[in-house]
């Protein structure tokens, strides 16, 4: 079987493990169960109809004496590109601002709060290419470029919170960056998040198209709660979760693009040890499919040429402080994964396990301080001989 033809780890095993084995395997690889979620039947319709993938879990919380529940529904789209990448760039992104209109309609039908795409969702995942054009015209305005605009007229319609990854150019300074913008449910843009760390790895050539990230970590209060957005490499960075928490996040996105030969073992555990660590929720969206550009680009690793960067696997999960994740969406079709959660968790999490009490952060600040130091010298004990 190819790798792309998986459906998903989930099915595999449900096909595969008898009723017993397979609730003790579940346990062990994601955690205490979620709820399935109930969603309207027309949702369910619209999705089949429209040709995605919908998917509903539930995190509950315990009951708290003083503090009502605060319940969220969140949703996250992955989905592939839709037109080839040689088409003209102005209907390669309106398609795919149709394409994610009749799914964040979904989303509204299922009652969703705050709506996540993913990575430089309106565009090709061209830095493979190393080309400049006609990729870097896909670059627009964060504040009023058109994508942002699409983006306000779904977050009044819906009362959702939208955060929309782009490609965006910053004609002032003629810079661009890779960033989140996050627009709140009244329509305004409450802000941006722009990408902190910058791949070296593989066919990810980010760094020829954007610069790395100068919004620090910047956590952004809505009406649903407190977010934060690690865009895509960021993730395997434990210190860049860890800021974005020590803001004061509660639910972290992590809009990627990744494909499946070089980092999907990692994919799992990544977002879901950061919820772990950081007492909050965490939410991972990749993309799927496999995208053709039409000049050959090699690899920097003595193989053949080629056109395509490999399989996008999706896989979109969400992650809960007590190291529970919900199923993820399919490895190669588009999906809304809507999920509810009560952020009461967080703090009962927190008032467990205590990492934020106990982590030695002052040590760590000067350990810290003394390793970015020219001079540093490890501390290193030997045997004296
Ligand atoms: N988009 C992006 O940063 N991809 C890098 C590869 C990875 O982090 O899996």
């Amino acid at each position: 079987m190819a790798a792309c033809e998986l459906e998903s780890l989930e099915e595999a095993l449900e096909a595969h493990l008898p009723e017993a084995e397979l609730r003790e395997v579940r346990r062990l690889l994601f955690g205490r169960d979620t709820e399935k979620l109930d969603l309207p039947a027309s949702a369910v319709e619209a999705a089949h109809e429209r040709h995605f993938e919908l998917k509903g879990c539930r995190f509950d919380a315990a009951q708290e004496q003083l503090r009502p529940p605060r319940r969220v529904r969140v949703g996250l789209i992955q989905h592939r590109i839709v037109l080839p990448t040689d088409a003209p760039v102005l209907e390669q992104v309106t398609a795919m601002h149709n394409r994610v209109a009749e799914m964040a309609e979904v989303a509204a039908t299922c009652g969703v709060n705050i709506l996540c795409f993913q990575e430089t969702w309106p565009m090709p995942f061209a830095f493979c290419t190393r080309e400049k054009e006609p990729w870097t015209e896909f670059a627009e305005s964060a504040e009023d470029g058109i994508t942002t605009r699409f983006c306000q007229e779904l977050a009044k319609k819906y009362n959702m919170v939208i955060i929309s990854p782009i490609l965006e150019r910053d004609e002032l300074r003629s810079t661009l960056w890779n960033t989140a913008v996050i627009i709140s449910n009244s329509g305004n843009v409450l802000g941006k998040s722009r990408k902190n760390h910058i791949p070296r790895i593989g066919d990810f050539n980010e760094s020829t198209y954007y610069m790395e990230g100068n919004t620090g970590h910047a956590v952004f209060q809505t009406q649903f709660g407190r977010v934060a957005v690690n865009i895509c490499y960021g993730r395997h960075h434990p210190l860049n979760w860890f800021l974005y928490s020590l803001n004061g996040a509660e639910i972290i996105f992590n809009p990627s693009a990744t494909v499946g030969a070089l980092s999907e073992p990692m994919w799992p555990i990544e977002a879901r040890n950061a919820a772990i660590a950081n007492h909050c929720f965490t939410c991972a969206i990749n993309r799927v499919g496999t995208e053709h550009f039409k000049s050959e680009f090699t690899s920097g690793d003595g193989k053949k040429a080629h056109h395509d960067f490999g399989h996008f696997y999706g896989s979109s999960y969400v992650a809960a402080p007590d190291g529970s994740r919900t199923p993820g969406l399919s490895r190669t079709r588009d999906g809304l994964l809507v999920v509810e959660m009560d952020l009461n968790l967080n703090r009962q999490i927190s008032d467990r396990w205590s990492f934020k009490m106990t982590g030695r952060y002052e040590e760590y600040a000067e350990e810290l301080a003394d390793a970015v130091r020219p001079d540093f010298q490890p501390h290193v004990v030997r045997e004296k001989i």
